[in-house]
């Protein structure tokens, strides 16, 4: 049987062709190749250039390839764009899932794999990290359009053959322990792919958005999850399906926070000098702290992270950042 992966020319997508071919999977691939790339694509993999709202081409996948689960990744992301422009992010997350779910039941493809995310819970009423159960309350446009495509997910699972996984990744970083992906869009705004840009002199400078957070220095609290460990909690999801688990929405972060200040002293120390930093207004969407508690997901998924380390992950993602440096001088 085959694995569809949407949006697999992205960042985590990309990572996750390598982890199923690594794995011994089938992989076959759709991307309309907004944000991604080809060349990020194992070649293993077979790839078809669209959208996923295209049902047409939807049936020609399936039809081509014995198909029986979709991990879909397909998405805008950027959390500030959301908040300018909000309707075009309900367009391709929300109404866009939406066909591809609908696809998916024609089809009757039995698994489905969700990228969610921990926006869903905007800023938590406790302190604590947060678990699953607690009240979805996205501050962004973004959020919101993630959270309904969970509901479309657990609606469609009641009243049809589908079971569904939606893991709600906390702040994905850092590039596959082997070398062979990372995060490549030169537009990517993410902290720890801007710092380290910036930490190499690609970037002249960057700004941390607001110090006048209720958190411990006055800067945003993340839980950064390692790429590659990501990857492994999707395959653990889809045996956990295809062994007959039921339908699950779990977080997958490591349970620890650092604040944006945190962030870039540890680039600074894996990278060994000091870089412009600028200190600007808060930016539209972002909650103050969010850490994930993500006992469910070691509990239900039997998911182990080996690569949770802060440095480590600033190490891999730097050390990608070199490797485009290299890549666009050769041309
Ligand atoms: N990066 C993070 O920290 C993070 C955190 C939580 C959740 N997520 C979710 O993970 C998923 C992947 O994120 P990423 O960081 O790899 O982003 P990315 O932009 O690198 O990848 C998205 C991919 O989807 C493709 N795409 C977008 N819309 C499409 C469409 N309508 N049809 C076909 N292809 C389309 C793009 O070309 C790109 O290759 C997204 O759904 C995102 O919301 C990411
Ligand atoms: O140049 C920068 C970039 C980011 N930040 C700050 O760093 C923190 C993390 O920002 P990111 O852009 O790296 O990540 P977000 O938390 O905004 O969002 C990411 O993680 C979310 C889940 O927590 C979403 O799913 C989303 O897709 C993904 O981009 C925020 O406080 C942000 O204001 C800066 O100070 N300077």
């Amino acid at each position: 049987m085959a694995v569809l992966v949407t949006g697999g020319g992205g960042y985590i997508g990309s990572h996750m062709v390598w982890a199923l071919l690594d794995a011994g999977e089938d992989v076959v691939v759709i991307d309309r190749l907004s944000t991604g790339f080809r060349w990020a694509i194992a070649p293993e993999a077979r790839f078809y250039e669209g959208d996923i709202a295209d049902a047409e081409l939807l049936r020609r996948i399936f039809s081509e390839n014995s198909v029986d689960s979709i991990i879909h990744f397909a998405g805008s992301i950027v959390v500030p764009e959301s908040v300018a422009d909000p309707l075009g992010y309900y367009e391709n997350n929300t109404v866009k899932s939406r066909s591809l779910i609908a696809s998916a039941v024609e089809a009757g493809i039995p698994h489905f794999v969700f990228s969610s995310t921990a926006a869903v819970y905007g800023t938590p009423s406790v302190l604590e990290p947060v678990t699953e159960d607690l009240p979805l309350r996205p501050e962004s446009p973004y959020g919101s359009s993630k959270l309904m495509t969970e509901i479309m997910l657990k609606d469609t699972a009641a009243a049809h053959d589908l079971t569904y996984t939606a893991l709600r990744y906390f702040n994905v970083a850092g590039a596959d322990p082997k070398g062979r992906s990372g995060q490549s869009s030169a537009l990517a705004t993410h902290l720890i792919k801007v710092a380290c840009a910036t930490a190499l002199g690609k970037r002249a400078s960057m700004n941390v958005f607001g110090t006048d957070y209720p958190t411990p220095d006055g800067t945003c609290v993340r839980d950064y999850i390692h790429v590659w460990d990501l990857a492994q909690a999707h395959l653990k999801a889809l045996q956990r399906m295809r062994a007959g688990g039921g339908s699950l929405a779990a977080n997958c972060g490591y349970g620890h926070g650092y604040s944006v200040l945190e962030v870039l002293d540890a680039v600074r120390k894996v990278h060994g000098s000091d870089f412009p930093v600028t200190f600007a207004e808060r930016r539209p969407g972002d909650p103050a702290m969010i850490v994930a508690n993500p006992g469910l997901a070691r509990q239900e998924l039997g998911w182990t992270p080996e690569l949770d380390d802060l440095e480590g992950i600033i190490a891999s993602a730097l050390d990608w950042e070199r490797h485009l440096m290299r890549k666009n001088s050769a041309g």
